[in-house]
């Protein structure tokens, strides 16, 4: 049986790395209903991780329609609606069959590694840096598109003669949802575009030179707006009959939305998320700050025509993959919960550290040749120490990542402000305070990267007035505490980041 409810309600899109779901939220920031659905991951060689956009543009419709059906709502019910999408990802289109010419190419897939040697060197590395924020790394959206453009017959040409776009899954979603071949806009906005290689920081266009240098023409690209906007309407399609004229108003890379939800609005205030990977941000406001510890300097959002708001990224590629890891691959858990009951069997980690540097490592490293270690092996290890290890993986890699943002920006983490599937372990999330020596806290509502996507939307269309409003809907579920002698601490962190040394170097060139 559905409830029927009565709007006004935001709904929100979340096109995230496994799955798309829609949530739909009211003037509270409580979720009236949710739908989701699993794509498929398509792992064609070592390395390479893709997905088929046209069933990504099915599951949205999908979903989209059925937490319609759950809420009981109808299109007046709607007073907007806001995407949030895994960051990174890229794909392109034929603009007049409105069909993908390729799989899109996932953040996690490492192709691009030759391509970013190629274009790099010490000197291009801080070039790329201080006009973009971010190392020359596979991980970001432009040199995809060049791989695309290069090996994908007959794709440059069709791209030089204005036949394709690029998109990361913000622009397919709202270019669908905006009419597609029938006039869709083809936009991004200022988060995802500082995910490209290709975005100026400081004036937040695209960089026409680094563009050149990458080969990638500046036809293909979406026009960049702000994080909260209204960029059109819904149009056309099966969508258009259910929510004809809704205004689509809003769009922010995941972890960004995530940010917003969490309602860091101030400098200073951080949050991290714990799902496949994990990401941490700190607000800095209006200031760019050049990281020197191997963070990314990235947008934070943008409300409208305000001035944009800027953040300090710390990435992990493995985090919640780990613990997948174990169940899918090793066997050795049944479901991802059970990691906990397995890891509290034992009182530590038995001398093991695991350092899942499986694609390399991300932030503060940013070595494409590391590879996964355990260390400090001996006969007395078990499976439960492994748990352990696993769990505390996780840990260690925020705290490095925090160490940095301490450093960079000259503020101490006074709280970490947690959401994602990971949280629901309490091991991690004790162990998490005990090594970051600050306060870890989640929100009643744990699905904030859907929630900061509804509040742009919302702001955008006047459903509330501005951030102060939204703070108000921030209420803390759980909160733990440091309880680590730190003389335990200290060693155990030796110990890891001698692990880390470990996985240096592995892959050759
Ligand atoms: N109790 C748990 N302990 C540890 N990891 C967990 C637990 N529950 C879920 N996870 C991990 O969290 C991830 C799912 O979180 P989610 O926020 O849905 O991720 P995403 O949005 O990246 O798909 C999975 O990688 C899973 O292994
Ligand atoms: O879809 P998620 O939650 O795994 O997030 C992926 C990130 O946006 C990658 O940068």
């Amino acid at each position: 049986m559905t409830d029927t409810h009565t709007g006004p309600f935001i709904a929100a899109i979340d096109q995230g790395t496994t799955s798309s779901r829609c949530i739909i939220f009211d003037r509270d920031g409580r979720i009236v209903a949710v739908d989701q659905k699993e794509h498929e991951q398509i792992f064609p060689k070592p390395g390479w991780v893709e997905h088929d956009a046209a069933e990504i543009w099915k599951n949205v419709q999908d979903v989209v329609a059925g937490a319609m059906v759950k809420a009981g709502a109808s299109r007046e019910d709607i007073l907007s609606i806001g995407i949030t999408n895994q960051r990174e990802t890229t794909m392109l289109w034929d603009k007049r069959t409105g069909k993908p010419v390729h799989n899109a190419i996932v953040w996690q897939d490492t192709r691009t590694d030759v391509l970013c040697k190629k274009l790099g060197g010490d000197a291009g590395q801080d070039r790329w840096r201080r006009e973009t924020g971010l190392p020359l790394a596979a991980y970001f959206a432009g040199p995809k598109i060049a791989w695309l453009l290069d090996n994908v017959d007959g794709l440059r040409e069709r791209a030089e003669a204005g036949d394709l776009l690029f998109g990361t899954m913000d622009s397919w979603v709202i270019w669908n949802l905006t009419g597609g071949v029938n006039g869709g806009v083809h936009v991004t906005d200022v988060t995802n575009a500082s995910r490209t290689l290709l975005m100026n920081l400081e004036d937040l266009q695209w960089n026409e030179e680094i563009a050149a240098e990458m080969g990638v023409p500046l036809q293909v690209l979406p026009e960049i707006r702000s994080s909260s906007e209204v960029y059109g309407t819904v149009t056309g399609g099966p969508l258009g009959g259910l929510l004809a004229g809704v205004p689509v108003a809003s769009a922010l890379g995941d972890q960004q939305a995530a940010l917003f939800g969490q309602t860091c609005f101030s400098v200073g205030e951080a949050k991290s998320t714990y799902g496949t990977g994990t990401f941490m941000l700190m607000n800095t406001g209006p200031k760019l700050i050049h990281s020197e510890s191997g963070l990314l300097t990235t947008v934070g959002y943008r409300i409208g025509d305000q001035d944009p708001v800027y953040a300090l990224e710390g990435s992990i590629a493995v985090t919640g993959s780990l613990v997948q890891w174990m169940r899918d691959q090793m066997g050795l858990i049944k479901t991802a919960a059970e990691i906990e009951t397995l890891a509290m069997s034992v009182e530590d980690n038995g001398g093991a550290y695991f350092v899942p540097a499986f694609s390399g490592l991300f932030a503060p490293y940013w070595r494409s040749d590391a590879r996964g270690v355990i260390a400090g092996l001996t006969r007395y290890v078990t499976k439960a120490h492994i748990a352990r290890a696993v769990l505390e993986a996780t840990a260690w890699q925020t705290r490095e990542i925090s160490d940095a943002m301490i450093k960079d920006s000259g503020d101490d983490l006074v709280a970490l402000k947690v959401d994602g599937g990971m949280t629901s372990n309490n091991l991690l999330m004790q162990f998490l305070a005990d090594v970051l020596d600050a306060p870890v806290v989640r929100p009643m509502v744990a699905e904030t990267t859907c929630l900061g996507a509804a509040y742009a939307a919302g702001l955008a269309v006047g459903f509330w007035d501005n951030v102060e409003d939204l703070r108000a809907n921030w209420r803390r579920a759980a909160e733990w505490t440091p309880d680590m002698d730190s003389e335990v601490r200290d060693r155990e962190y030796k110990n890891w980041l001698k692990a880390v040394q470990r996985t240096m170097g592995w892959q050759d060139e």
